[in-house]
């Protein structure tokens, strides 16, 4: 039974919305492609859920069904790393829930795992301010727990979010002094908790006080465009903080996962540990692989500031080191960070770098850009593209999508399945918020 919050999207979850009506279908002739295998075969899908894959299959004419002959059928991707609804540096982003998760859906990525923020400190109220703006969802959905501050409540809570809520990961900032950050003392309580639960820490990695050294000493010498957020917080902190992670993980002995890779100073840091047998996943997003810092010496604040995020997009070469660790495995899965704030929000730091909301997009444009940039130009198979986009990241954090979405493209097309809810979609459709898109006119092939 449709009703028009079902149609919009919003309610996704919810009884009535979509997931009740009985739907069969068959994506007929495909060629049907998992991290492992590749072979043609019809996938027959019932009430959202994928019931055979196999060559041939007869049905009944009850079936929809749908010719992918000369397509790829995958499964829908999986982005380890968004912020809808995020409220940060003053402002909130400009994409919720519904828009956010329609543009992924406009991109062929059906399920994204956002990091809640605790309210001061609660990871309690975090989780249910950020249940309270998922209802808006249209798509499957997880969270991960950013951890602010440490202490018994913190400590009993994350045992709470492990045991009940199904959360099994924890975020820990390097960065953002006065705000986000954490230092050296609380991340190994972190990390001790995070072992003894089984869940897994995850870092954003740069040396925060050097940060914010760095950007007095920018503003100190005039400069206070958005080049300054680059000169302030070098590949050097990444480096640094990434290194250091690492270690005091491996001092704990518990795995560590190292969110949005930016600089080859991580990446060797990353290489370096998983090479002496350390438990290290890296996680480019696809503005470290594609983008270089050039936007960002834009003349025009409006065009630069759209490329403000942390750490920063590097200097040309970074990009195509990373891709090269992605595609030899050093790298396992790519996130995007979305983190979207529109042209008048940026403009908040219009006289002052540090004063622009940090983050670029991308839930939309990761899939294309990860075909055109890496399978395009040889340096993964269509295997390893389903896997660094969608399965490595569901193997990490134990996902199980509660449906069997499924894209069908090939060069020239893409169909999007979200059997999920009755709200339509296709790849002509864009959702996104943003006026500041970093990857404006590089919407790919797939
Ligand atoms: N990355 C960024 O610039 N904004 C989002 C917050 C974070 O992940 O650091
Ligand atoms: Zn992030």
């Amino acid at each position: 039974q449709s009703n028009q919050f079902c149609e919009a999207g919003i309610g996704y979850g919810e009884v009535g919305c979509g997931l009740s009506s009985s739907t069969k279908l068959l994506i007929k002739g495909g060629t049907v492609v998992n991290a492992h295998h590749q072979e043609v075969a019809d996938v027959y899908v019932e009430d959202g859920i994928i019931v055979a894959v196999k060559p041939d299959l007869k049905v009944t004419d009850d079936v929809k069904v749908i010719d992918a002959t000369g397509k790829f059928v995958m499964p829908g991707g999986i982005d380890p790393h968004t912020h809808l609804a995020m409220e940060f540096m003053g402002t909130e982003t400009i994409d919720d829930f519904f828009s956010g998760q329609a543009a992924a859906l406009a991109g062929g990525t059906t399920m994204h795992i956002d990091f809640v923020i605790p309210v001061n400190g609660s990871l309690i109220a975090g989780l249910e301010s950020y249940e309270e703006k998922a209802k808006k969802s249209c798509m499957d959905y997880g969270f991960h727990m950013a951890i602010t501050k440490f202490d018994d409540s913190v400590s009993r809570d994350m045992e709470i979010m492990v045991k009940e809520k199904g959360i099994n990961s924890f975020k820990f900032f390097l960065a953002y002094k006065g705000s986000l950050m954490v230092n050296d003392e609380l991340l190994l309580e972190g990390l001790k908790q995070c072992k003894s639960l089984g869940a897994l820490a995850m870092v954003h990695a740069e040396n925060g006080d050097a940060v914010f050294e760095g950007q007095k000493r920018m503003i100190q010498l005039g400069i206070t465009g958005p080049e300054g957020h680059a000169l302030s917080r070098p590949p050097l902190l990444e480096g640094e903080a990434t290194a250091r992670a690492i270690r005091l993980a491996g001092f704990v002995n518990t795995p560590l996962y190292v969110v949005h890779v930016m600089s080859i100073d991580a990446m060797e840091e990353i290489a370096k540990a998983r090479k002496s047998g350390q438990r290290v996943v890296g996680e480019p997003v696809v503005s470290g692989l594609v983008l270089d810092d050039s936007g960002l010496w834009d003349s025009d604040f409006a065009t630069a500031s759209k490329f403000v995020m942390s750490p920063p997009i590097r200097a040309a070469g970074h990009n195509k080191v990373l891709q090269g660790a992605l595609s030899n495995g050093v790298l396992q899965l790519v996130g995007t960070d979305h983190c979207v704030f529109n042209s008048t929000q940026k403009a908040f730091g219009i006289d002052d770098f540090r004063k622009i909301p940090n983050g670029v997009n991308g839930i939309e444009e990761r899939m294309h850009l990860v075909w055109d940039t890496m399978v395009e130009s040889g340096q993964i198979s269509v295997n390893d593209f389903v896997r660094v986009t969608s399965t490595e990241c569901a193997r990490i954090f134990n996902i199980y999508p509660r449906k069997g979405a499924i894209i069908t493209g090939s060069d020239a097309d893409i169909i999007i399945l979200n059997p999920n809810s009755s709200f339509e979609i296709n790849a002509q459709s864009h959702h996104s918020r943003t006026d500041t898109n970093v990857y404006e006119g590089r919407r790919g092939k797939l």
